[in-house]
């Protein structure tokens, strides 16, 4: 299989890829995840639904000799889409040709990449829902009729010029499928939508990539690793380096549980998985607000933060852990806030106990 990337990080990935539990990776990080990357479907831990329906998707036409349908995969950062991507370019025996939304500016861009595809490829297009619309009519052709139309000259005298293509299996990753516009999105003959990971698979991402790596790592040092990660494997991976690193320099190489929480202590990095900034904001939000409710500009002042960057960093992981609640009139500790501070609600505040 061969690969090409021709990508660039959302402004929003760079910013907040330093962050020990960020989903997102920059271009250094990703040179480290290369080796961690599994190869095939067999290898690829959890989601179970998304693995065997790919599974069939690939096989069926495998066996019709056909090209498989284009495949749209949808879901947070860090969960396995480029991965999968790699994968289903390794089954089907044929090379994978990388780009992204943001790297194409002009239908033009695009087109250059089709014209060049060879009988099979599969095109992989991250952050498709960034896609330039004019680059996105274009696609809608080359996805249904494999052909692009070139346009030639200007205004009245303009004309088109079909090009056909070969037969290609597109493969589109998404972080927001809902911004997709819908005659794109019924182009792809299958959805995989990829889940957060529960801890049990977590643990075998870290078990896995510890045996790449040629570390030793007792059960429960993973266990505890995985239950940190905030069910995603880019951040399993990340917490399992840094653990390593405070093992060789700090303890005795060995990694076991008592390695994993002193280097996550090191990290700042809680048993929930919270860093400094989500603690700041929940402790911000209990003791600064009495629990809310309190607007996002305020309370992201408070923490001296962009509200953006509370909004888009810290929130989603604190509402789905149920740690903050959103309210028409702001943000709002949850009984389950205050617990995981050690603090104690006032009697009359708007807590909410659910
Ligand atoms: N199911 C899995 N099994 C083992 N490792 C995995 C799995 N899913 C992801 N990983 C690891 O997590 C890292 C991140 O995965 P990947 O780059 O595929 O995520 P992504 O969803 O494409 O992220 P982004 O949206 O930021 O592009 C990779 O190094 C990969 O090794």
């Amino acid at each position: 299989m061969t690969e090409s990337w021709s990508g660039s990080e959302s402004a929003d990935d760079a910013e907040h890829a330093d962050r020990i539990v960020s989903a997102n990776s920059d271009d250094i990080e990703r040179a480290a995840e290369a080796a961690l990357r599994p190869r095939r479907l067999e290898e690829f831990v959890g989601q179970p639904v998304v693995r065997d329906q790919l599974s069939l998707v690939l096989h069926a036409a495998m066996n019709r000799g056909a090209t498989p349908d284009h495949v749209l995969l949808s879901g947070p950062p860090g969960l396995g889409k480029t991965t999968l991507a790699m994968i289903i370019a390794a089954e089907l025996g044929t090379s994978l040709r990388v780009t992204s939304g943001p790297a194409i500016q002009h239908a033009g861009d695009l087109a250059a990449v089709l014209s060049s595809l060879t009988e099979g490829e599969v095109l992989f297009i991250d952050e498709i829902h960034r896609l330039a619309r004019p680059a996105e009519e274009l696609l809608y052709v080359a996805m249904e009729d494999f052909r692009v139309d070139i346009v030639v000259g200007k205004g009245a005298g303009a004309s088109a010029i079909p090009l056909s293509l070969p037969r290609f299996t597109a493969v589109g990753a998404t972080t927001r499928a809902g911004l997709l516009p819908a005659p794109l999105r019924d182009r792809f003959g299958f959805t995989g939508h990829l889940e957060f990971y529960d801890a049990q698979d977590l643990e075998r991402v870290i078990l896995r990539s510890a045996r790449l790596l040629n570390i030793t790592i007792d059960q429960d040092a993973a266990a505890e690793i995985a239950s940190r990660s905030r069910g995603t494997p880019r951040i399993a991976n990340r917490l399992l380096r840094r653990v390593r690193d405070w093992a060789d320099v700090r303890g005795s190489g060995h990694m076991d549980l008592a390695a994993a929480r002193a280097a996550l202590a090191v990290y700042e990095v809680d048993e929930l998985g919270l860093d400094r900034l989500d603690r700041a904001v929940l402790h911000a939000l209990c003791t600064r607000f009495r629990g809310g409710p309190v607007g996002l500009s305020t309370l992201a002042v408070s923490v001296g933060e962009e509200p953006e960057t509370v909004e888009t960093v810290a929130e989603p992981f604190l509402v789905r852990e149920g740690l903050m609640a959103r309210s028409p009139r702001g943000r709002v500790a949850t009984a389950a806030t205050w617990q995981h501070l050690g603090l104690v609600p006032p009697a009359d505040g708007a807590t909410l106990f659910s």
